[in-house]
């Protein structure tokens, strides 16, 4: 079984920051989703996870593969897209997809032609192979680091805030490939962008100051809310006010106003009206905004 077992893993930097505290999760093939705000240490998790970087305490596995004491092992079955995907000057598609197999360890030309071609071809990009990365979107550069993580049928793939930058068209097409690849092996998509997480995935967990505040799927976090989310549009000067009286969870502009969501047991009155809570609804009660009045 292709299990990917996070237990009781902290970190923290030399500066005092805890990046990492006390992470504990399980993960079973598919796509799940790691949401948090920035500096959440999303990226310090995943990195720890890729064996980029040693945690403090605590341990992980893929399977059999001890991630933390057999790095190697799981550098052969790993697939990773960092958050910053660098390219070389000028290299095309191709050329970079066949020296990142080489990295990978596929010796013989004729069969990394093959699994290049065949990546090329599942990323959608076969036509635009001898053009240079460096004149492609960002879109199509994320479907080359999607096709570069897929190579030697990896069993853990990591994808760092991929759709950050990318317009709705190519999130699209994006969100279509990750959910294509995502059926057989382990994804963990780590994004501050709410939507992907609704898009892709049906197992998640939401991360803020180091630590797990949520584990589960969207779809019961929702269902916690039920009946507990009021909305009211209101004026910008009354905003402190509200604040005050209220547990805000979001403040989003409608129309040049701030619509506000609060959380409450019963009916507040006052204006409000009960909404059908989404998973933004979910993301800020869990993540509990100070900053809700900026
Ligand atoms: N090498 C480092 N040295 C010191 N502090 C660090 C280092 N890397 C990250 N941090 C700090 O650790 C915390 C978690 O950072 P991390 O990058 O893991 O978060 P994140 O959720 O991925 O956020 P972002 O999306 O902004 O990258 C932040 O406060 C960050 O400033």
């Amino acid at each position: 079984m292709n299990k990917l077992t996070i237990t009781n893993l902290s970190k923290t930097y030399p500066n005092g920051v805890k990046a990492l505290d006390d992470v504990t999760i399980e993960i079973e093939n598919g796509i799940f989703g790691l949401l948090g705000p920035n500096g959440a240490g999303k990226s310090s998790l995943m990195r720890t996870l890729a064996t980029l970087q040693e945690a403090d305490s605590g341990s992980a596995s893929l399977g059999d593969i001890d991630i933390i004491n057999q790095p190697s092992e799981l550098r052969k079955v790993l697939g990773y897209l960092p958050q910053e995907f660098g390219v070389y000057p000028r290299i095309t598609a191709k050329q970079l997809l066949d020296h990142m197999a080489i990295l990978k360890g596929i010796v013989k030309a004729s069969e990394r032609k093959e699994v290049v071609n065949y990546l090329l071809d599942k990323v959608n990009l076969f036509d635009k192979r001898n053009k240079s990365v460096k004149s492609f979107s960002g879109g199509m550069k994320q479907r080359v680091g999607i096709a570069q993580a897929l190579i030697g049928e990896p069993k853990l793939i990591i994808v760092d805030e991929p759709t950050a930058g990318l317009d709705p068209g190519e999130r699209n097409r994006f969100y279509n490939l990750l959910a294509d690849v995502g059926k057989e092996v382990v994804v963990i998509l780590s994004t501050h962008i709410v939507d992907d997480v609704r898009e892709l995935c049906t197992k998640m967990a939401i991360m803020n100051f180091g630590r797990i505040v949520y584990q589960g799927s969207p779809q019961s976090a929702i269902e916690e809310l039920d009946g507990r989310v009021y909305r009211k549009l209101v004026e910008r000067e009354e905003l402190e006010m509200y604040a005050n009286k209220y547990d805000i969870i979001s403040n989003k502009m409608s129309g040049g106003k701030p619509l506000i969501h609060i959380l409450k047991e019963s009916n507040p009155g006052d204006g409000f009206e009960l909404v059908t809570p989404n998973l933004e609804d979910v993301f800020f009660s869990k993540i509990n905004t100070t900053n809700i009045l900026v």
